[in-house]
């Protein structure tokens, strides 16, 4: 299945796929015992160039939400941390100004605090600088903002980086910095004077693939005879050419063409092989076959990292069978949601009704940027028009724009041109916006039996809420089988979801305080 099949299926919810678990039994290498390492905190530890994005956005008319509310603590966040810039070096004066613009933390001591919690997810007690990394990396690190690492880092890291190498399969809650600790691996692993790919890493989405490129040019800064690549579609290849990039980021579709219909890729030379988002990964028949096929090109010794925020018990299991002697890191059900986010439920008795709840929410509060998730392309579609003949700047993304397209649209959003992004599950992962503060559930998750899709559902929310980030999760219920879906996300994670009238403006203003 090409890449691009795999989004329409993933935004119209029409295949089975996506929800449909582990069928297939396939093992590669042996099954090993696991390790048991203790985690620091509570989590249960058992053992180039990018591609151009031509695409046209789509047309996108109207104006912001309207913005009424005041950001509370904004005018005395600027005050302190005026007086914070004065005892702060180059680089933790750069994440201070990052954060703030982007209301992350009202003041640097407010991330410190979260860093120093053993409760938080971005506990740390370790330096970079007692990770042993390459200096030039840690320069890369350190310009980027990044003054500590966060505890998966700070977990993972240590033994990813250990030799001999050991694979590994990791969870660790949304926007808490995975990327970062698989990336880092790979720029330590590399040799840059040898002339061929020696670490590979895949993403279920082009988008995803595209971000997770930049975030290693950005560390790689000052290696400078670094050369990652794209396999991404657009990206052409042609027989028997040979790939000299040390890194080659993808997804799972072009990858395969590269090592096996191309063989532009010397595949026994590959030290590391990194699936991002696993768990879709393998949960995914399409992607799954051919991820484990790309995997039987490999060497038995190249180290295997297995990322996610989430892994239902069935892909675990099966993740284990896959991935040789495994160190696995993962967290207790209750741990995986995270405190930052507050999530709420809204009654409404119909689609009109949700859009109806929608205006009045962005005419109470002041909403940086929002995501807004719907289950099918139909009505992702329809909500678009709504809101544009409203006056709202949106932009519209799902499967039936080409992948060029799809990257504008997100890049535009990045960049600020649209507050609102109407999307469907296509977006739901990975996808890294610091200033998006609220993310809704236009329709609530559900799987192709339309049963709770708690998974799909953690990874929507946890497009907010990203480093720290305080972050609101709005979820519309329109009936009674709505409100069963709801109860039982609710009970998965064993995590209040509030009730909350759209009527009442002075609640939806307490929301946004
Ligand atoms: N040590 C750090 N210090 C400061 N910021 C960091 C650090 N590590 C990562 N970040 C920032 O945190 C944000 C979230 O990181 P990242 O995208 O890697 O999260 P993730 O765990 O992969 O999330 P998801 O499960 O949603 O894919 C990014 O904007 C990244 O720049």
């Amino acid at each position: 299945m090409a890449d691009d099949d795999w989004a329409a299926l993933v935004d119209q919810q029409e295949s089975n796929q996506l929800s449909s678990r582990v069928e297939k039994n396939l093992t590669i290498g042996a099954t090993a015992a696991t390790k048991q390492v203790p985690l620091p905190g509570s989590a249960s530890v058992a053992t180039g160039h990018a591609p151009a994005v031509t695409g046209q956005a789509p047309a996108v008319t109207g104006q912001a939400p309207v913005a009424t509310n005041h950001v509370p603590g904004a005018g005395d966040a600027n005050g302190e941390a005026e007086q914070d810039e004065k005892e702060l070096s180059a680089a933790e004066q750069s994440l201070l100004r990052k954060k703030l613009s982007n209301q992350l933390v009202a003041t640097k001591a407010d991330l410190e605090i979260l860093q120093k919690d053993p409760n938080s997810p971005l506990y740390s007690v370790k330096s970079f600088e007692a990770l042993n990394l390459k200096p030039e990396l840690l320069k890369g690190v350190y310009e980027m903002g990044f003054n500590s690492p966060s505890k998966i880092q700070e977990t993972a890291l240590p033994t990813l980086l250990a030799d001999p190498p050991m694979n590994m399969i990791a969870q660790s809650q949304s926007g808490t910095g995975k990327t970062a600790a698989f990336v880092l691996t790979m720029l330590s692993r590399v040799d840059t004077s040898k002339p061929y790919t020696q670490c590979i890493c895949l993403s279920p989405t082009f988008e995803l693939a595209l971000q997770t490129g930049k975030v290693t040019e950005q560390m790689a800064k000052h290696m400078t005879s670094l050369k990652v690549c794209y396999a991404v579609r657009g990206e052409r290849v042609s027989r028997g050419q040979k790939i000299d990039s040390h890194i080659i980021i993808g997804t799972p579709g072009t990858l395969l063409d590269w090592c096996i219909k191309f063989k532009v890729i010397d595949m026994k030379r590959v030290d590391v092989f990194v699936l991002d988002e696993a768990d879709v990964m393998i949960a995914t028949q399409g992607h799954q076959d051919q991820s484990i096929r790309i995997q039987k090109t490999l060497r038995k010794d190249c180290q295997m990292l297995l990322f996610s925020a989430t892994y239902e018990q069935d892909v675990m299991q099966f993740a284990k069978a896959v991935v040789p002697n495994p160190v696995i890191i993962s967290l207790r059900r209750e741990e995986e949601s995270l405190s930052n986010i507050k999530q709420y439920y809204i009654n409404c008795k119909d689609k009109e009704a949700k859009f109806q709840a929608l205006s009045n929410i962005y005419g109470a509060i002041t909403v940086g940027q929002s995501m807004i998730f719907c289950h099918t392309r139909r009505t992702a579609a329809w909500l678009c028009e709504k809101m544009i003949a409203e006056g709202h700047a949106v932009a519209l993304l799902s499967g039936e724009l080409t992948v060029e397209q799809r990257a504008a649209v997100i890049e535009r959003f990045r960049d600020g041109k649209e507050k609102v992004l109407i999307t469907t599950n296509l977006s739901a992962r990975g996808i890294d916006i610091e200033q998006v503060t609220v993310v809704v559930n236009f329709d609530l998750p559900v799987n192709t039996q339309h049963q709770a899709d708690c998974e799909t559902y953690l990874h929507r929310i946890g497009r907010t809420g990203r480093f720290g980030k305080n972050g609101i999760a709005l979820n519309f219920v329109d009936g009674h089988r709505s409100m069963q879906i709801l109860k039982c996300i609710e009970s998965h994670f064993n995590r209040a979801i509030n009730k909350l009238d759209a009527e009442d403006f002075d609640e939806i203003e307490k929301i946004g305080q």
